[in-house]
């Protein structure tokens, strides 16, 4: 247990789907990279026989009695059911993985704080980043994995076997956000970098291509677990229908990961990124057929598709984030008037380097001062 009145920080990195988002639920092939956009936790453990916890990406704080939680041990099995708004569920998530990690002894006082750069709720896993930061702060401050931060040192990443842990856990806080979630996005979160999934199993891929993407954020709202919900639904009324659909989506990440791959043993060539654009434009109508774009997506496509730049959505789709990807000779110039043309919708967009390093502990030195003034404020 970490003594009373101390901090421990952590954070973990939002992440992009290349290919397979929803296919993947469906036990489909996906690749996905981390972000360098992050959600940061700042635990503190305290003696006032309270629990709070401060959200101020979603306006949310709650304090309890710890008291009044000891309860609630019972319950916590049950309460992945039910319909419950942006709030309810980062709460719920929260509390129960609180009270399943300390199930067996005292349950401490603490104060929880989490900060994100990332946009909730855009298809760039805010879910799993803040899943993944609960479990590994939880998990440390329960004693079940130890805080591998050095003293010297400003970051600290924990063992193979205790990122096992910390990951499988997260899956839990998705699956009460999500509903049923792949896996997929807390595997980044705790991992980083670039990945291969399927089926639960994770394979990093360490050989790949620097690949220079634009991130779009159409600020359309959306639920990932509503859309999840809409795919399964499509998939029981049409099943011979769809599961081509999804057949050719797994094809799809197998034939990009084969390029990237061949990407980095033989001399780049215009080709590889002609494949790559082709391979984007099939899986983003094959998104549309399952009923996950939007009207500001097929924006995205067109305005970026003027200036000879391919897009797809990322994550869960119906409005959040798409990706376009840019080829090494992309001008700087040619960036420049995509990204004011997707302003001009109304759009947030940015040029973003992918590959961040996954869970991480931190010394409070190597948080960004205004993150650090923000988690210390409640
Ligand atoms: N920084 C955060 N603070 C609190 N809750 C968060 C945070 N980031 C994500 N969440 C939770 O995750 C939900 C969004 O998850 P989701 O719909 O899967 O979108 P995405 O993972 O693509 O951002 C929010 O409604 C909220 O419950
Ligand atoms: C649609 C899906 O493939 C990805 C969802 O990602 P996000 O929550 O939109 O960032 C769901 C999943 O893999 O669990
Ligand atoms: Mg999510």
């Amino acid at each position: 247990l970490l003594s009373p009145v101390s901090e421990l920080f952590v954070s973990a990195p939002g992440k992009a789907i290349l290919h397979g988002e929803h296919a993947v639920v469906h036990g489909k092939v996906a690749l996905a990279v981390s972000l360098n956009l992050r959600t940061y936790l700042r635990l503190e453990t305290s003696t006032t026989g309270k629990v709070c916890i401060n959200l101020p990406n979603i306006d949310t704080f709650f304090c309890w009695d710890v008291s009044e939680l000891k309860q609630l041990i019972t319950y916590s099995h049950d309460v992945t059911n039910g319909n419950l708004d942006t709030s309810n569920m980062a709460t719920l998530s929260f509390l129960y993985l609180y009270l399943s990690l300390f199930r067996s002894g005292e349950l401490p006082s603490l104060t929880v704080s989490v900060w994100s750069e990332l946009p909730t709720g855009a298809g760039l896993g805010s879910s799993a980043a803040y899943s993944v930061c609960l479990a590994a702060a939880l998990l440390s401050a329960s004693g079940a994995i130890p805080t591998p931060l050095k003293e010297w040192d400003h970051t600290g990443r924990w063992c193979q076997e205790d990122l096992e842990l910390i990951n499988s856990w997260a899956f839990q806080g998705e699956t009460i956000i999500h509903g049923n979630p792949s896996g997929v996005d807390n595997a980044v979160g705790t991992w980083g970098g670039m990945l291969r999934f399927l089926a639960g199993k994770i394979i990093p891929l360490n050989r790949v291509p620097l690949l220079r993407i634009l991130l779009t954020n159409t600020k359309v709202p959306r639920s990932t677990k509503v859309l999840v919900a809409r795919v399964k639904d499509k998939i029981n009324k049409f099943p011979s229908i769809m599961t081509p659909v999804l057949d050719s989506v797994d094809a799809i990440s197998c034939t990009c990961e084969k390029v990237l791959s061949e990407m980095t043993c033989e001399p780049i060539t215009g080709e590889h990124y002609n494949i790559l654009e082709e391979l984007i434009d099939i899986n983003q109508h094959h998104l549309n057929v399952m009923g996950v774009g939007h009207p500001t997506l097929d924006t995205l496509c067109q305005v970026t598709r003027t200036r000879g730049l391919h897009s797809k959505l990322t994550g869960a789709g119906g409005g959040g984030c798409g990706i376009t990807l840019l080829r090494p000779e992309t001008d700087y110039s040619v960036v420049q008037s995509t990204v004011q043309d997707l302003r001009d919708c109304g759009f947030d967009c940015w040029e973003t380097s992918i590959g961040g390093p996954g869970v991480q502990q931190h010394s409070p030195l190597s948080i960004k001062e205004e993150s650090l003034e923000i988690l210390r404020r409640y």
